[in-house]
């Protein structure tokens, strides 16, 4: 294909309206996997309108919006002649071979030509739309979470339910008004295949969403949540892969809603401190799976060999006052009778941090250190106790920083500093603010969680 015709599908994208991208022109990106999100629903369930607002919400990132509909097999005579005994609802009706062969490569960072299907003449028409990769890649149409091979490229699956009355009124309203269609076809194409496939394909779908949004376009918290969730993902992305000694724990819904009430400012301290905790709890287990162990065999009640493995016994906490004493409770909890040392650092959160006051273990340097502080923000605080720690004699390798929330910023300081330890954490937040606050953070965690505010 010549570069004319690439400007001519350029051009194209916007009338056939299947694929839409945020400044995606860049075709040399240097390469990372993009973030691919899989949007399922009925028809007329309002997936274009919920894929519109999260690229809208998305605006700073590259974002390309593949649609399911662009893969729909072009009727040959015979079929055109009988088209409304055809049933465009089947998996069938779509080419997922080439829509899986298109995905794979956009998401091995190359271009890809997608075909354009003409709805008046029900084929495949030329000019085909080229499509560069970026960012965030949108999968929408009505069976993306029926075939496996297409599940297996998203990263995440929504599912758009909206109940199928309001469905049918705006798919009569769509076809008779958009497609000029007359409405009697448009309700027997409804009553003998669109909802027969429905009910057969595409609910039974919904099982595998990771989100189902209820009500589409019109839910506006659930988008916010969804495109929250992406950017994370996003700035997680590329911290995650500049320093390999970051972890961030694994983000399920659960989580994110656990930090939905920390993060509010509407919460009271009782349920601040109650998920606080929670979150404290799931990343001390986690760095605990950072330190070594050593396999032991046991035998079991019925006589079997376990193959198991022994906890590493040298280690101990030390917080970082007061926020981090916040901490001390999970870890106890998780290792018995485990020495904790203290350290107090005062300032602002510039370079002005000065060390107070150290209680220490004193043989810490031949232990794993889990240091506790839950707000890594410029990062300043962590250095100086980190540094101490060093100065103690306990090797870099030896400390996992234990911390709920943690801004690029704080990471960069630490992980260009420090790149032998290692740092496991909740979320990674957006940036800092001139007052080295963390945003969108939590506002002042010893605040909020001693009740001091
Ligand atoms: N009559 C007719 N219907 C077709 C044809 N090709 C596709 N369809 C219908 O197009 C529908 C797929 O698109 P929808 O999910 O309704 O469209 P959408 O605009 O993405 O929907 P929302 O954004 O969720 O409102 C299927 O239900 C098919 O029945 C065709 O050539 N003729
Ligand atoms: O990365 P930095 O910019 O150094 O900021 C992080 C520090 O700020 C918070 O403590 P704070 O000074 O608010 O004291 P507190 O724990 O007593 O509330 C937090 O617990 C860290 O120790
Ligand atoms: O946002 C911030 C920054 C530092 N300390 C906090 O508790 N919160």
């Amino acid at each position: 294909m010549d570069s004319e015709t690439i400007g001519a599908i350029s051009n194209g994208i916007k009338d056939h309206l299947s694929v839409q991208s945020n400044g995606s022109d860049s075709t040399s990106l240097s390469h990372r996997q993009p973030f691919v999100i899989g949007v399922a629903g009925g028809t007329a369930s309002g997936k274009t309108t919920v894929c519109n607002m999260i690229i809208s919400q998305l605006r700073d990132q590259r974002v390309v919006l593949v649609n399911q509909d662009s893969f729909y097999r072009s009727l040959n005579e015979e079929q055109l002649k009988k088209a409304h005994e055809y049933n465009f609802d089947h998996p069938d009706a779509f080419n997922t071979e080439l829509l899986v062969s298109c995905m794979e490569k956009l998401q091995k960072g190359q271009p890809v030509r997608i075909p354009s299907y003409d709805f008046k003449s029900r084929r495949s028409i030329e000019p085909l739309c080229l499509v560069n990769p970026s960012d965030v890649i949108i999968l929408e149409g009505i069976l993306v979470l029926h075939d496996s091979k297409v599940r297996n490229l998203m990263n995440m699956k929504i599912f758009v339910d909206t109940d199928s009355d309001v469905r049918l009124s705006r798919r009569i309203q769509r076809d008779t008004v958009e497609r000029g269609r007359n409405i009697q076809n448009v309700l027997d194409q409804y009553a003998r295949f669109v909802k027969p496939s429905f009910e057969e394909f595409i609910l039974p779908s919904k099982k595998f969403a990771d989100v189902i949004i209820p009500r589409g376009g019109d839910n506006d918290v659930a988008i916010d949540l969804i495109v929250q969730h992406i950017r994370t993902k996003l700035g997680q992305h590329d911290l995650c892969k500049i320093y390999p000694n970051i972890f961030v724990i694994f983000s399920t819904f659960q989580i994110r809603g656990m930090h939905t009430l920390v993060r509010d400012v509407k919460t009271t301290k009782h349920d601040f401190v109650f998920y606080a905790d929670r979150l404290i709890r799931l990343v001390v287990e986690h760095g605990l799976g950072h330190l070594p162990f050593t396999e032991k065999q046991i035998i079991t009640p019925t006589g079997s060999v376990y193959p198991g493995v022994v906890f590493c016994k040298r280690l101990c906490g030390v917080s970082v006052i007061r926020s981090g004493e916040s901490m001390e409770n999970a870890l106890r909890a998780c290792c018995k009778g485990i020495k904790i040392g203290k350290i107090l650092i005062h300032g602002d959160g510039n370079n002005g941090r000065q060390l107070i006051y150290e209680k220490l273990p004193a043989d810490i340097s031949s232990r794993h250190v889990l240091l506790l502080d839950p707000v890594l923000a410029s990062g300043n605080s962590a250095v100086k106790a980190i540094s101490l720690l060093l100065s103690k004699g306990v090797q870099e390798t030896n400390i996992i920083f234990l911390n709920l929330i943690a801004a690029p910023e704080g990471i960069h300081t630490v992980c260009r500093k420090f790149p032998k330890l290692k740092i496991v954490t909740s979320e990674i937040d957006s940036s800092l603010d001139r007052n080295f606050g963390v945003i969108p953070g939590m506002g002042e965690f010893g605040d909020r969680y001693f009740g001091t505010d």
